[in-house]
Order: structure tokens, then C-alpha cells, then sequence
């Protein structure tokens, strides 16, 4: 191993540390503005935006089986991670150029004329990513263990809750700083949203990863893949199963473990090495439901945030910096669980290296929304311009009076017509013109209905109405929260009318035909509420974070570390890929539940996941009780001391007799091994 020590821990880890920062920037920086691309770049509805969304994670998740396969059985970890961060970078690099509007914006007004051009190359550039990040993610892990000594435990359990913090510490900067270069605006021949400068910054980052890792590689400790040992592995369990399929009659006496049907034909040790991975993997069972949660925050949450105020008093949070809270709350929490917690729970004389939380989700529900007619029905909204009260009088209804400068929304069959309405009386029909859902990103949505006589132009600093003529209405207009001062205007003559925002509101101010330019018009503008604002304070989030992220670094860090420890050492890349697997599944179990199945109660959905989450906490805590440790480094030692032993025997003494003692020998110690493994953890 190699020798240069930094307090303790060897230099080469602070390379890789590093890497793993700008990597997880890069991943996490893209995918914090992955889903306002596909909506807004690239057009698509929040369905086919979230679906594509969580396809994508679940397959950076699944790709981590090809990188270890590669890593273990072929090129090596180190190889492995060079080649696969520059598919990575190339992806990455792919994304920035997919998000140029102006490549295909021939006509030059600030849209992709080709769309599909841009589809397929943020496809492509999507592809490369999860191969890359899924690709290099177990063998980096494992890459890192590999540099620590056996008699370095303790620095190794370390080196994995720095690189826990390292890999949030680069989340929460690219999650706080990718949502603002995508907020600019740039472009060649029309300025945009810059979405190109919010892929190409996580593009340089991976580039600076990739650079760092190669500078490291003159002091890292690379352990030799070890042939193609899934294959064998495969071909192992393969054996076994059908061995035991053609020995099922009693009259064979039963082995300790079906894997032990491959004795005949299988290296002990190989067969040692695959028990070893199959227990844990069988512990992995219940996890997927942890991620399945833990990964609804880039989702179902964000659009949770989006009905939430998220006035802070100083600082405006929007609905996707929400996010940021899991990686602070991850630094603040692992060193206080490092330096405190597990020191005092093992004073206490109890073992808790294996823990699983589970977190409640906190539901806050909010019913700003008004109710929206079916798609049998139409809304109708009947506005009283006038400055007295009016009676109106609908077929098929009862007369109504309607207070000047008011407005009355009213559901009906899309089939009526309604004809000789006084003049002053304006109808909407919803179905064409009114917003039936909260405006994006807590924005509000803003509309003007002129009662005057002459055309009147309205604008503010961030939005231009445009000239709405007399008895007319202007198109919605996004506002954001705070103070807004709107500019009204005829001819050279203009007031000024000013009101305050919440979040995810949306208002119709009425222009009344009383309106005198040139003195104050506060009074002669009636706000009507059509969607409430948000009630319900983002703040409320933080309990759900706080728990989910609590349970995250009990269960999370130390899985990690478990992954390792556990797992023989030509198979260390294979068991981190296992446990990345349960993300890919937890994934997958959002897009089937979430997205396909499609639960009309948000609520119900969330009892759902948090009562299947209980029920698998029960499970887990009672498969990880029976649990047994076990320390491979040892148990391989063991074998190859005998195998070597053996050899020798071999060469002194060839005979009948002695083959059958080294059979004999090898199972005693293929029993040590299962003497090993009795003691609980
Ligand atoms: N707080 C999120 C986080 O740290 N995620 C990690 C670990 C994910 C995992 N399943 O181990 C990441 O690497 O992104």
C-alpha cells in the first residue's frame, strides 16, 4: 500500500476526495435544473418532464453493475474510472450544446426551430452521463477503501464520512449556484434563459474532477482486476442450483448452504466469496422502499414547495433551492453523529453499526386552489364594470346582483348561451382564457380587464400588458412576490398603481371606467383574487427534511462503509454496485406508484409510501439482528494459507492418501468459515 501518510491517512485519498466533489457537483448541479429544461427548453409536460426525469436517476443507479463488472474483472478501478469520467465529461459537454437555442433558431425570435435536434442530443448527452456517473460511482467508493491498510479500520470508517460530506458539500453548491446561471439570460441573436451556462459550468467541474483523479495516480494504490469474476461467479451459482436440482432425492445427505452444491467443481474460496456477497445482498431486500422516499425530494416535494410561501424574511426561497436543505442539514449532522453520538451510544455498550430510520412525511396539503370546472362544464365569470350594481338575469337561473367593480364566477353546461348581458357586464369563459393551475415557480399571475373607454397600456419593471382596448382583457403576465408598482397609460397621460405579491397567486385588476390620468389611480383599480396564495410556509419542510436526512447518515454513510467492509476483495466495486441498485429500484418504485399508478389523493400517496416504509423497517431491523459479521480479509487469508499448505503437501508427498486429506482439510476450513459467521452482530 502506499506509504505517504497525512495524519494517519494516506495522500492519494485526498485526490479522490476531491474528484468526488466535483463530480457530485457536476451530477447534482445538472439534475437541479434538469426538469425546468425538459418543461421549459424543451416543452414537455410535467409528466413526461418527471417520468424522463426519474428514469434517468434510476438509471444512473443501474449503470454502476456495468462499471463494476468492468472495474473488478477487467481493466482495474483506476481504468475504469479515467475512461468512463471522460464519457461522462463528453455527456455533460453534449448537454450544454443541446441547451444552445441558437443553433436551430434560424428565424431568430428565441425558440429552436428544430426541436428534435435538441431532444436527441440532450438524449444522447443524458446516456453518457448515467453511463459515466453510474459507471465510475462504485469503483471510486471502493477505490478510496482500497487505499487504507487492515490496520486502518478506523481512518477508513473516516474516509467515508468525509467522503459522505464531500459529495453533499458539492450538491449544495451546484444546487444553490446551477438555478442561478440557469435564471440569466444569454444567447447569440435573442437572449434566453440560460440553460447552456447551467450544463456547461457542471461540464468544466467534471473536467477538473477527471484532472484532479489523473494528477493523483502516481500515488494510489491499484489493486489488479482479477479475470472476468462475475462470469465465474454466475457460472458458480449456475452449477449449484442445478447440482442440487439432480441431487434433490433423499438419499443424498443435505449441505450447510445450497451453495455449497458447487463444491465438486468450484474453488472453495470462490464459493466463501459468493456467500459472503449474497448475504448482504439479501439484506439489500428492503431498502429500495428508504430511496423510494428519500428521492421524491427532487420531485413530489419541489412541486409540494411550489404552493408553499417561501418567504423567509430576508431571503425569497424558491420552490427548488428547497433541496438544498438535505445537504446542509448532511453537514451539520455527520460530524456531530462522528464526534458525538456513536462515540456516546458505544460508551453505552451498544453496537449500532447497522442503522435504519425511517422518516415521516409531514403532509401539509393546502387547498388554495378554487374549484375548477369538469371537463363537462365551462367557468364563467360575470365582472360588473360599471359604477353601480346591476341585476342580471341567466336563463335557467335565478337573477343575480352584482356590486360594481365585482366579479362572479359561475359554473355551467358548456351548451348555454347567454345573449342581451348589459354592456358594462363582461363574460369570461374560463375554458379559453382563465389559469386553472398554480403559476410556476411561486410566480403569480397577473391579468387586466379595461373598463374604460379608451385603450389603456400597462406595464411594470418585469412586465409588459401591453394596449388593452376598452371592455377587454390583457394575457397573464408573470409576476414575482414582493412589491410590484404597475405604469398605467393613455396617450401621454399615466398613474401609477402599486400592491404587494405573495406566492402562486393569481389576480384579475379590473381598470375602472372612473379612472382619472394624472392623479392617483390606487382606488380606481379593483384586485380579484382568481387562486389564492400560498398559506402554508415552505418552512413547514424542514421537519420532513430534517427526518429523511437523519435517517439518510444513519443508514446511508454507514451503508456505505458496510458495503465495503462486507465485501470480498475482488468483489468490492461489484457490492457497492449492489447497493447503489437499491437506488435504481427506489426510482423505479416512484415512476411504477407516483407516476403510473397514479393515486388521485396526494395524501394517500404519502401514507402509502410512509406506512410501506414502517412495515420494511420492521422487516430490516429484524433481518440485520440475524445479521452476522464476518471479516472476508480473514476468512480469504485463511484459505489461500491452506490452499499454499496444500500445494506444498502436493509436491512433497503426490498420492491417493494426501489428495483425500487436502479434500478433507478443505472442507474443515470451508467450516471454519461457517463456524465464523455463527457469532451475532
Ligand atoms: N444526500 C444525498 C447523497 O449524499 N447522496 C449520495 C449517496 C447516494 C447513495 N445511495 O449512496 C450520492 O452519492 O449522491
Amino acid at each position: 500500500l502506499n506509504e505517504k501518510l497525512v495524519c494517519g491517512y494516506p495522500l492519494s485519498i485526498f485526490f479522490i476526495v476531491v474528484n468526488e466533489f466535483c463530480e457530485r457537483f457536476s451530477y447534482y448541479g445538472m439534475r437541479a435544473v434538469l426538469v425546468l429544461y425538459f418543461k421549459y427548453f424543451l416543452r414537455w409536460d410535467d409528466d413526461l418532464a418527471t417520468s424522463i426525469y426519474h428514469t434517468f436517476v434510476a438509471l444512473c443507479y443501474l449503470t454502476p453493475i456495468l462499471g463494476a463488472i468492468v472495474a473488478d474483472s477487467w481493466l482495474g478501478k483506476f481504468k475504469t474510472i479515467i475512461y468512463l469520467s471522460i464519457v461522462y465529461a463528453v455527456g455533460q459537454v453534449a448537454m450544454a450544446v443541446s441547451a444552445i437555442h441558437d443553433i436551430t433558431d434560424s428565424d431568430r425570435d428565441g425558440t429552436p426551430d428544430s426541436m428534435t435536434f435538441h431532444i436527441v442530443l440532450s438524449m444522447v448527452g443524458l446516456f453518457l452521463i448515467a453511463l459515466g456517473t453510474g459507471g465510475i460511482k462504485p469503483c471510486v467508493a471502493a477505490f478510496g477503501g482500497d487505499q487504507f491498510g487492515e490496520h486502518q479500520d478506523r481512518q477508513r470508517r473516516t474516509f467515508f464520512s468525509v467522503f459522505y460530506l464531500c459529495i453533499n458539500g458539492g450538491s449544495l453548491l451546484s444546487t444553490i449556484i446551477t438555478p442561478v446561471l440557469r435564471a440569466q439570460e444569454c444567447g447569440i441573436y435573442s437572449k434566453q434563459k440560460c440553460y447552456s451556462l447551467a450544463f456547461g459550468v457542471p461540464a468544466a467541474l467534471m473536467v477538473v474532477a477527471l484532472v484532479v483523479f489523473i494528477i493523483g495516480s502516481g500515488m494510489y494504490y491499484k489493486a489488479e482486476p482479477q479475470g472476468n469474476i462475475m462470469l465465474d461467479v454466475c457460472k458458480c451459482i449456475g452449477f449449484a442450483i442445478k447440482n442440487r436440482y439432480r441431487h434433490r432425492s433423499k438419499q443424498y445427505p443435505k449441505r450447510q448452504h445450497w451453495m455449497d452444491w458447487a463444491e465438486e467443481k468450484y474453488d472453495k474460496l470462490l464459493i466463501a466469496q459468493i456467500k459472503m456477497v449474497l448475504k448482504v445482498l439479501f439484506l439489500y431486500i428492503p431498502l429500495p422502499m428508504f430511496w423510494t422516499l428519500f428521492d421524491q425530494k427532487g420531485s413530489r416535494w419541489t412541486l409540494q414547495a411550489t404552493t408553499m410561501d417561501g418567504n423567509f424574511g430576508a431571503l425569497v426561497i424558491q420552490p427548488d433551492q428547497m433541496q438544498t436543505v438535505n445537504p446542509i442539514l448532511i453537514l451539520t449532522l455527520v460530524p456531530i453523529m462522528d464526534s458525538l453520538i456513536y462515540p456516546l451510544i458505544k460508551k453505552c455498550g451498544l453496537n449500532f453499526t447497522s442503522n435504519f430510520y425511517f422518516s415521516f412525511i409531514l403532509s401539509n396539503f393546502q387547498k388554495t386552489l378554487p374549484t375548477f370546472p369538469s371537463t363537462s362544464q365551462s367557468q364563467l365569470k360575470l365582472l360588473n364594470m360599471g359604477s353601480n350594481s346591476v341585476t342580471v338575469k341567466l336563463p335557467g337561473n335565478d337573477a343575480l346582483i352584482l356590486p360594481a367593480a365585482q366579479v362572479y364566477p359561475f359554473i355551467n353546461n358548456c351548451n348555454t348561451k347567454f345573449t342581451n348581458l348589459l354592456p358594462e357586464v363582461i363574460l369570461f369563459k374560463s375554458a379559453t382564457n382563465d389559469l386553472t393551475s398554480k403559476p410556476q415557480e411561486g410566480n403569480n399571475a397577473i391579468r387586466f380587464v379595461n373598463g374604460m373607454k379608451t385603450a389603456v397600456n400597462v406595464s411594470t419593471a418585469a412586465a409588459d400588458f401591453g394596449l388593452i382596448e376598452p371592455f377587454y382583457y390583457s394575457n397573464y403576465s408573470q409576476i414575482k412576490n414582493g412589491k410590484a408598482t404597475f405604469t398605467l397609460r393613455s396617450g401621454s397621460q399615466s398613474c401609477e398603481y402599486s400592491t404587494n405579491f405573495g406566492f402562486g397567486s393569481s389576480y384579475t385588476f379590473f381598470i375602472h371606467s372612473t379612472l382619472v390620468f394624472g392623479s392617483n389611480c390606487q382606488d380606481s383599480v379593483t384586485a380579484v383574487e382568481d387562486i389564492k396564495p400560498n398559506s402554508v410556509h415552505m418552512a413547514l419542510q424542514i421537519p420532513q427534511y430534517f427526518f429523511i436526512t437523519a435517517g439518510e447518515v444513519m443508514f446511508s454513510v454507514t451503508g456505505l462503509e458496510f458495503s465495503y467492509s462486507q465485501a470480498p476483495s475482488n468483489m468490492k466495486a461489484v457490492l457497492q454496485a449492489g447497493w447503489l441498485f437499491t437506488v435504481a429500484i427506489g426510482n423505479f418504485i416512484v415512476l411504477i406508484v407516483a407516476e403510473l399508478a397514479k393515486i388521485p389523493k396526494q395524501w394517500a400517496e404519502y401514507v402509502l409510501f410512509a406506512s410501506l416504509l414502517v412495515a420494511v423497517c420492521v422487516i430490516f431491523s429484524i433481518m440485520a439482528y440475524f445479521y452476522t459479521y464476518i471479516d472476508p480479509t480473514e476468512i480469504e487469508a485463511q484459505f489461500k494459507k491452506k490452499i499454499n499448505e496444500d500445494d506444498e503437501d502436493d509436491k512433497s508427498k503426490p498420492g491417493k492418501a494426501e489428495v483425500e486429506m487436502v479434500k478433507r482439510d478443505s472442507i474443515k476450513c470451508h467450516d471454519e468459515y461457517d463456524k465464523a459467521t455463527q457469532t451475532k452482530m
